[in-house]
């Protein structure tokens, strides 16, 4: 660690987590999450790897765009009810140490190439629960689903090919190891607008959750990668209302459609205020003189013996959290290998990009707020904007609904059909980090493997 800076400049405000109730939450490959049960609140503190270079200066900038970029960009383009804010903190110095020797033993092995080096972070409310001036009367269970549920929306070049992204990095996952068995879970169905294979979508969650579902009670795991059909089949039971010879697996599928396909008001967002700076105005017309001038991904991509996906879909109904998703992964029109090629086009953009600098690699996120409107921005900010929402997080959260209370009629509810029980949801958009500029290349590269572990596939004796 270098460069000695005052976070205060940041707007970091000082956290002593050794006086907090703290929980390990869970983690991806860029960040840990800790819940604090006593605030309902959580910290997301970044981590790093080996190699990285940690410029604290540099790391405190890329933090606070992160938030700049997800408070203005992101709540924009999702819709204030689903985005939540976060603020920076600062833990004294002798803190890492010891979280990093406490989480030793509930981290998971494949995530131990990075630790903790870094004495800041955010922090935010914690999403697994339904906020807590309307949870706090029903005094029952808050269950809290997260999908993460990647790129369901292709640019007109790639809607094309076989197979989508996620199924053919599947091949790749196989082969370094990162998954034993192929998910059945396609992108595809989940944002298809159609219903029932939106509901096979899930149940193929739940049959493969992998990085892609988890399922919280009360703020802990309950389900996900590792655990088996018969641990949910214990969770749903404990859970929801039971009803003679009733699928769980279906109803738990029904109540999250009802959820991701219900148009939420803005007025269900209770604790924020939306900006008006940035607004969204839909995806750009396609240019096909893009296309020609910087080429798009070769149609033989990948050669794969699946089964091909299917892209039809129906359109998704307004005010919807998977509509928002939708448009703002449509945003990319043009694709990685066009994206690519006018990144290389532009010697700025090939500088920022190859920086080791966390903070220049999103300083793009800038420019973005400077034009204030999506239609000005170039192909290579609408790729990015994407990208981010392509990886991010949905927390879905019920709680059974126990009276009609002013409070819990601020948020919307969804019916169990078989016992007639209502829930209230809140649905929260999480991981809305900007990308850095680097992993356009880093995407280039990716296809690049998946394209190698699907042709070794293909020619391994079967
Ligand atoms: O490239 P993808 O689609 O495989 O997504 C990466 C994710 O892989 P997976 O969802 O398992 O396929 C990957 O997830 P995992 O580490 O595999 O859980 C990260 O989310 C990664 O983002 P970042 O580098 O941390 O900002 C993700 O990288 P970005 O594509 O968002 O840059
Ligand atoms: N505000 C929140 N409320 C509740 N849980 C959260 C919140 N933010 C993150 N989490 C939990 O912490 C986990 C890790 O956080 P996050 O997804 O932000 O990590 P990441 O390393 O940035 O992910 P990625 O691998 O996609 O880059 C999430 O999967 C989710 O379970």
């Amino acid at each position: 660690m270098s460069g000695s800076v005052c976070p205060e400049h940041f707007g970091a405000v000082t956290f002593e987590l050794r006086k907090h109730n703290w929980k390990y939450r869970g983690e991806g490959n860029a960040n840990i999450a800790l819940s604090l049960p006593d605030e309902r609140q959580l910290i997301r503190l970044p981590k790093f790897g080996s190699n990285d270079t940690l410029e604290e200066v540099e790391i405190w900038r890329r933090l606070s765009t992160n938030i700049l970029f997800i408070s203005v960009v992101m709540k924009q383009i999702l819709g204030p009810m689903f985005v939540s804010p976060s603020s920076l903190i600062y833990l004294p110095h002798n803190e890492i140490e010891y979280l990093n020797q406490e989480l030793d033993v509930v981290r998971p092995d494949s995530r131990k190439h990075k630790k903790l080096a870094f004495c800041g972070g955010e922090i935010c409310d914690d999403h697994a629960f339904i906020p807590k001036v309307i949870s706090e009367k029903f005094g029952n269970q808050s269950v809290c689903i997260e999908l993460k549920l990647k790129q369901g929306i292709f640019p007109p070049a790639e809607s094309q090919l076989k197979n989508c992204a996620f199924c053919c990095k599947q091949e790749l996952k196989l082969r370094d190891g990162s998954c034993s068995e192929r998910s059945k879970y396609c992108p595809l169905d989940m944002f298809s607008g159609h219903q029932e294979r939106m509901i096979y979508a899930l149940k193929s969650l739940f049959l493969t959750p992998q990085n892609n579902l988890r399922i919280f009670c009360d703020g802990n795991l309950v389900f996900g990668d590792g655990y088996s059909i018969e641990d949910l089949q214990l969770v749903l039971t404990q859970w929801m209302h039971c009803t003679a010879g009733s699928d769980l697996f279906e109803r738990l599928s029904c109540l999250l459609v009802q959820a991701l396909t219900k148009k939420v008001n803005n007025n269900c967002d209770i604790t924020t205020n939306s900006p008006t700076s940035w607004f969204h105005d839909g995806a750009p017309r396609l240019d096909s003189r893009i296309t020609e001038q910087y080429g798009s991904i070769n149609e033989d991509f990948p050669l794969s013996n699946k089964k091909p996906c299917d892209f039809e879909r129906e359109t998704l109904p307004e005010g919807c959290i998977l509509h928002h998703l939708a448009q703002a992964q449509s945003l990319d029109q043009y694709g990685v290998v066009a994206v690519y090629n006018m990144l290389m086009s532009d010697q700025h953009s090939v500088i920022a990009s190859e920086t080791k600098s966390a903070s220049s690699n999103t300083d793009y996120v800038h420019g973005i707020m400077k034009k204030r409107c999506s239609s000005q921005l170039s192909p290579i900010e609408l790729y990015l904007i994407s990208a981010t929402v392509r990886d991010c997080s949905l927390l879905i959260c019920f709680q059974e609904l126990k009276d009609q209370s002013f409070e819990s009629l601020r948020l919307p509810t969804v019916e169990d059909e078989p016992s007639k029980t209502k829930y209230i949801f809140k649905i929260t958009a999480v991981d809305l980090d900007p990308k850095p500029l680097s992993c356009i290349k880093s995407h280039m590269k990716r296809n690049a493997m998946i394209q190698d572990a699907c042709i070794k596939a293909a020619l391994a004796p079967s």
